[in-house]
């Protein structure tokens, strides 16, 4: 993205976004595919994911470095060029994801919006970083269909110090607190961050790939009896290469 580009961005993220305009606004996107979702509650149905450029966050162990530069955008796209392109396909669940999706403000909100009102989608979930804070959010999107999906990162991630804590009390019991897991000592923090933040979402205990065998992490779940937990396994990563885009 270029200074005229940024500069772009930032009028139109003040400016108030009339509804009957939304559709004009335009994103920076790195892909739209279909495929099967492989994380969280709804692993494994046939899925719409939306992926916008840009994040506020640079996670150690990232693997959509393409979604930030020093990569560049692949288009920008209007809303309703997006809204268009999921019509074209028949699943109907969507994933909104990045990068970090809710980056762009009212603009982020109005695409959820737009989205959130095609008839055939009945689930709409977004997968966002624990660094934004979603009050604005929630209160300006009503639809019953969304849901969030926020990871709260973890010390091995080196973004922890990063996370908006005041979330986890927002989050309701359809949304879903996703900890990527890389050692023994961010399994004690995902804890310690449970016990004191009390949230309805459905805690998910995820393995980073590379360092934390998930037969261990399982083990530490049993061992401190954490029955409310669930194991997240990326599924499109044992289906596909691990390294493989767009699936
Ligand atoms: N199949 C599949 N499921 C996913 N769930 C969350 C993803 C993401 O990148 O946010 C993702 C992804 O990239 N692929
Ligand atoms: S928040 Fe997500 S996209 Fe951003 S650096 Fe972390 S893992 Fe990567
Ligand atoms: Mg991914």
């Amino acid at each position: 993205m270029d200074q005229e580009q940024e500069r772009e961005m930032e009028r139109e993220l003040r400016a108030e976004v009339n509804p009957a305009d939304a559709g004009e606004l335009r994103l920076p996107m790195v892909e739209i595919f279909e495929t099967v979702e492989g994380e969280g509650t709804r692993a494994g149905f046939p899925t719409v994911f939306v992926r916008l450029f840009g994040c506020n966050l640079r996670c150690t162990w990232c693997d959509t470095t393409y979604s930030y530069p020093p990569a560049e955008a692949d288009n920008f796209m209007t809303i309703r060029e997006i809204t268009q392109q999921v019509m074209t396909y028949r699943s109907t669940h969507l994933c909104l994801t990045g990068g970090e999706p809710l980056l762009y403000g009212g603009r982020s909100m109005a695409l959820i919006r737009n989205l959130a009102e095609l008839p055939h989608l009945v689930d709409l979930h977004i997968e966002t970083n624990g660094a934004i804070d979603l009050k604005p959010f929630m209160e300006g999107v009503q639809s019953s269909k969304v849901r969030y999906v926020m990871d709260y990162k973890l010390p091995d991630s080196g973004e922890g110090g990063k996370m908006n804590t005041g979330n986890l009390a927002l989050l309701r019991k359809q949304d879903e607190l996703k900890f990527v897991i890389g050692s023994e000592r961010d399994f004690q923090a995902a804890l310690r961050i449970l016990k004191e933040n009390p949230t309805e979402a459905l805690p998910l205990f995820s393995p980073v790939w590379e360092t934390m065998p998930p037969r261990r992490l399982v083990e530490l779940m049993l061992e401190h009896g954490l029955s409310q937990v669930k194991l997240n396994m990326q599924m499109h990563k044992i289906i596909w290469d691990p390294a493989m885009r767009g699936v």
